[in-house]
């Protein structure tokens, strides 16, 4: 038996276009992002690869990256389920700051040890930071595991228990999974799969829009490591961008 998944990183947002750090608010889709969505729906349809139920994050552009791309492979009456173990990474203090400016005041080291190291987490933001989740209603439910601020690690934590229940039991039903979601909290899911180690994991970066498709074996191991994009060529350029923001 082969199960399939396929991961899309929601499209760009309008602070990826303002390159701020985002993390944990909710903000939407700008008109780009909203066609990468739509195109990232059409591969979908071109690939025969139409999603038998869909999981998301509780944010927005997540959210809106589904609905668009289901809405164009004709899928858009699909199961929803979200989670907020799906949501991006909590960029604690950094939320709402400008990547360039970061990178000029901290320096390269420290602001790559905060975008990708795996354990280092940007300092906590304050309950009354402006950028802060505490209140939301949409989180009333996590009491003390509401997060400040999480590294990579902490995005494993929270994400594995949500795979492990939700959607490993949708694969092994046999059904075709699209999970949309974000930049990190991806790259959890896809170094759980790949087994990536805790350096290699600083080098990968996820496309935004770009359907990443893995096909998994019995344990669920992918058949094709490190999964195969729908676009490869642009879903490479795409991922170098990522890479190279702040610069
Ligand atoms: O700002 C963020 O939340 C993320 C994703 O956009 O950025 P980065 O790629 O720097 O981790």
């Amino acid at each position: 038996m082969t199960y399939e998944l396929i991961l899309l990183r929601h499209g760009e947002s309008e602070w990826n276009a303002k390159n701020l750090f985002t993390g944990w608010v909710d903000v939407d889709l700008n008109d780009k992002g909203r066609g990468e969505a739509v195109n990232g729906g059409r591969l979908l349809a071109d690939a025969g690869l139409l999603p038998d139920v869909v999981h998301t994050s509780l944010l927005r552009r997540a959210i809106t990256t589904a609905n668009l791309a289901l809405d164009a492979c004709d899928r858009h009456w699909i199961p929803v389920r979200r989670s907020w173990r799906l949501n991006e990474r909590h960029y604690g203090g950094l939320q709402g700051k400008d990547k360039k400016q970061t990178l000029a005041e901290y320096g390269e080291e420290q602001f790559m040890l905060w975008r990708r190291s795996y354990d280092v987490p940007p300092p906590p933001i304050d309950d009354d930071n402006e950028w802060s989740q505490v209140g939301d209603p949409r989180y009333a439910g996590l009491g003390d595991e509401m997060p400040r601020t999480e590294c990579l690690e902490d995005v494993i934590a929270r994400m594995l228990p949500y795979w492990d229940s939700d959607i490993v039991a949708d694969l092994k039903a046999g059904q075709r999974v699209l999970v949309a979601a974000h930049g990190n909290s991806l790259r959890a899911v896809v170094k759980h799969l790949d087994s990536i180690s805790d350096d290699d994991i600083a080098g990968l970066n996820i496309p935004t829009g770009m359907p990443l498709v893995y096909r998994l074996d019995d344990d669920l191991r992918p058949t094709v490591p490190g999964g195969e994009y729908l676009d490869p060529e642009a879903a490479a350029a795409a991922a170098a961008a990522v890479a190279n923001q702040g610069r």
